[in-house]
């Protein structure tokens, strides 16, 4: 497991292309046969994929979470951005489709991940976060995913929310994780801007072709730093950075926080002026 330190504002601004790259940047999420993972030291989150090609891949216990097993102490937001796959949670399988979203309470034990068909593998992003006690394992489909318009064509920003787990949805000690797809057409992701610094943020973007790229924006709102990102890239988002992005086509995102709430709507808005 990668380790991720936490950078200050201050620092930040100060960095290189490359530093910036290096601090906040995952470009290899998703790898055949493996999973990938990240510990950020923001609100210690993990961030990773699991990419089933052949055999059922575990969940792993990295030495450096000096458990048990991974989840002793931790909660697991799972979503699916490949082909059908299965979660298998001691014992209990839970079918996957496209987009469908599992959460996997704290003292699950063994965590396996397979798929339907290798020839069009499962993608299954993992959000980890510390949690402090046993919730249910649930699963909410995509279709269970109460969609929300938001933005317009004018202003380039038509796009739909999906939330999974969060305060009206499903529950987690601090986990919050959903999906936000673009319209054709809309390039811009959540704009106007905010920041929330009682929560670190995390996108995976997917969705977009090969050759198309998104210009990510991070920092204070009045330092902000671009970023050009991949499809299936993630990017780390410091609680006091802004996190918004700018396609060169449309393209979908997976949103997930840990922090101090588990509000959706917890944000403090930048006005597009303000933004520097
Ligand atoms: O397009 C958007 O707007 C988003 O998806 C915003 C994220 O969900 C977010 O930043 C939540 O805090
Ligand atoms: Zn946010």
């Amino acid at each position: 497991m990668h380790q991720r330190h936490a950078a200050s504002p201050r620092e930040t601004a100060r960095m290189t292309t490359a530093e910036l790259r290096a601090d906040f940047l995952i470009e290899r999420v998703f790898v055949p046969g493996h999973i990938e993972l990240v510990y950020s030291h923001y609100d210690r989150m993990i961030i990773g994929g699991a990419m089933p090609t052949g055999e059922a891949l575990a969940l792993p216990n990295p030495d450096s979470l000096k458990a048990e097993y991974f989840l002793e102490r931790r909660e697991l937001g799972i979503l699916n951005v490949g082909g059908a796959g299965q979660v298998l949670v001691d014992g209990t399988r839970y079918e996957l489709g496209h987009q469908d979203c599992l959460y996997v309470g704290k003292e699950s034990r063994e965590v396996q991940f397979s798929s339907h068909d290798a020839a069009a593998p499962a993608k299954f992003y993992l959000l980890s976060a510390p949690a402090h006690r046993v919730l249910p394992t649930t699963r909410r489909t995509q279709a269970e995913a109460t969609p929300v318009e938001m933005g317009a064509l004018e202003t380039a920003n038509r796009r739909t929310i999906y939330k999974y787990i969060y305060a009206e949805g499903i529950e987690s000690c601090q986990l919050v994780m959903g999906l936000t797809q673009l319209q054709p057409g809309s390039v811009w992701n959540t704009m106007p801007s905010h920041t929330h610094d009682r929560r670190m943020e995390a996108y995976l973007y997917f969705n977009l072709p090969a050759d198309q790229r998104v210009l990510h924006l991070m920092g204070e709102p009045h330092q902000t730093r671009p970023l050009w990102i991949a499809n299936e890239q993630a990017i780390i988002s410091p609680p006091w950075s802004i996190h918004t992005g700018c396609g060169t086509s449309a393209y979908a995102f997976i949103w997930g926080m840990a922090g101090e709430n588990r509000e959706y709507t917890d944000m403090d808005p930048v006005g597009i002026g303000q933004l520097q």
